[in-house]
């Protein structure tokens, strides 16, 4: 037998007779004690932009020339919405766009979240489905919401629809992003890039919207 999708960690799979059999990972569906997520005081207004978090970012990176430049909205609750069109550089198969390019979307539609809380949170784990291919030249319409927070654990879901807001569901995500501190990527991230980030004043009067979390 192959190796399974955790390597055959022997923590996460348990023998049953001659099969490897993957224990359940983490739900995606929050526990009984979470909370229902609260809008920051100073999240941005309805409607209002929420910008780039850091302006070399795949996702919303104004700067980054071969990223998605996603423009977030705040929407009226604990939720985002925003627009993204598939262009001819998104393809997968011909005239379609790549799953993990739409994945990707979800993935930073989500992410936007954090300024609706004052959370600095990353995806630990993503789940997409994919109901629908997605043309070339198609406007998606991401909408992505928090539907609860369990201490750092924040559990998400976003959808895309093509066609209008309303229009028919694309692809859809659950995810579940853990929250950390800013040390995170000052710690991990590579040193000329952090380096560069901490030099930038409006990159660190972004990181320090973050500091204060009532
Ligand atoms: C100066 C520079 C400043 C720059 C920044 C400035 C501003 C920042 C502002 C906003 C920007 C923030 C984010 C970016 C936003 C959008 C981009 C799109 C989003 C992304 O693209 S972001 C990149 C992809 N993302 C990663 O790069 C994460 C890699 N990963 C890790 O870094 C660790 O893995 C981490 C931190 C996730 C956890 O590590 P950890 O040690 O802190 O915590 P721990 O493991 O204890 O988990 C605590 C509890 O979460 C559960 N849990 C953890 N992981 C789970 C999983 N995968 N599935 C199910 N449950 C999970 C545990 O089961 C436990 O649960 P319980 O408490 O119940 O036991």
């Amino acid at each position: 037998m192959g190796p399974a999708w955790h390597g055959g960690d022997p923590a996460l799979c348990t023998a049953v007779g001659s099969a490897l059999v993957t224990a359940p990972k983490t739900s995606l569906t929050p526990p009984p004690g979470a909370l229902a997520p609260q809008r920051h005081p100073e999240a941005p207004a309805p409607g209002e932009p929420i910008g780039s978090h850091y302006d070399q970012c795949f996702g919303c990176g104004t700067g980054q020339p071969h990223g998605l430049h996603l423009q977030a909205r705040a929407g009226e609750g604990v939720n985002v919405i925003a627009e993204f069109t598939v262009t001819p550089d998104h393809q997968g198969a011909p005239g379609l766009a790549h799953g993990g390019v739409l994945a990707s979307a979800l993935d930073e539609t989500l992410g936007a979240l954090n300024w609706m809380m004052h959370v600095i949170s990353v995806t630990g784990r993503l789940e997409t489905d994919f109901l629908r291919p997605v043309p070339v030249e198609t406007v998606l319409h991401l909408d992505a919401q928090v539907r609860a927070v369990d201490g750092r654990k924040i559990y998400c879901s976003a959808t895309g629809r093509i066609g209008g807001p309303d229009g028919p569901l694309a692809v859809r995500a659950d995810a579940l992003f853990i929250e950390v501190k800013v040390e995170h990527f000052i710690d991990n991230g590579r040193d000329e890039e952090i380096r560069a980030a901490m030099e930038d004043p409006d990159q660190v009067r972004r990181a320090r919207a973050f500091e204060v979390n009532p």
